[in-house]
């Protein structure tokens, strides 16, 4: 039962808000209803993404972005596409959105990171988790920051705010935004919520035989 068409899906959102944990059970469900997945992660893997995920402290403004930008291109290029082309359903932990955030927050003006970006794909799914930052502040708190974008309470309100923007600027760029809010939802909800999308995406259309 893996004659699906492939399917583009991005999940963004705060540090802290859930998108490694969404993103793995997202995994696992739709393998176990018989999809076939390719789940990834930007920065990627590859060495442009390792230097750009481990270099966050050396990086920053306009190189960072760029950085990301460049891993993103080849990302899409080398795994992304053909894994679509394949058929596969493509889970990726960060993508474009992050960049609109996370570059923002670096101080890089918005109009450089969407003409940095503009020639990015377009997801089938654009997943934003929403939270309330006094959540993800407490919730990094816990299990410890990833880097110097996760310092409390102020960066986390500021991501907030300008995920908030990048939905408003994505969707007038034709992303299709799937907004969650986790402040009080468990993954398990979360992850409803997208296979609800996806099964709708990938419903096979009406056999045009039975339509007169
Ligand atoms: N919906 C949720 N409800 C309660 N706790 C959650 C929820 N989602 C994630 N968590 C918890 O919050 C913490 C951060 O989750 P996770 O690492 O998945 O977030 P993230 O968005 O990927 O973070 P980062 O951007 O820092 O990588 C973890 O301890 C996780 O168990
Ligand atoms: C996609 C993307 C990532 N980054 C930076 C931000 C973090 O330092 C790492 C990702 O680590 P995490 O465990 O997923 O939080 O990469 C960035 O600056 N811009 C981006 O677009």
């Amino acid at each position: 039962m893996t004659a699906h068409r492939g399917l583009f899906v991005t999940i963004d959102g705060p540090g802290g808000a859930g998108k490694s944990s969404t993103t793995r059970l997202l995994h696992h469900r739709l393998t176990s209803q018989g999809y076939a997945v390719h789940t990834t992660t930007e920065p990627s893997h590859d060495q442009l993404g390792e230097i750009a995920r481990h270099g966050t402290d050396t990086y920053s403004g306009h190189a960072l972005a760029c950085l990301v930008a460049a891993d993103r291109y080849h990302h899409l290029a080398t795994e992304i596409r053909p894994q679509l082309a394949a058929g596969k359903i493509v889970l990726c932990d960060r993508y474009v959105a992050s960049s609109y955030v996370l570059q923002r927050m670096d101080g890089v003006p918005i109009d450089f990171i969407e003409a940095l970006n503009a020639a990015a794909d377009i997801p089938d799914v654009a997943v934003i988790l929403t939270v309330d930052p006094k959540v993800t502040a407490r919730r990094i708190h816990e299990r410890g920051a990833h880097s110097r974008f996760e310092a409390g309470i102020t960066t986390s309100r500021m991501e907030a705010e300008l995920y908030a923007d990048t939905t408003h600027r994505l969707t007038r760029r034709n992303y299709p935004i799937l907004a969650i809010d986790t402040t009080k939802c468990a993954t398990e909800q979360v992850v409803d919520m997208i296979v609800q999308r996806i099964a709708q995406l990938t419903a096979s259309p009406p056999d045009e035989s039975h339509t007169a």
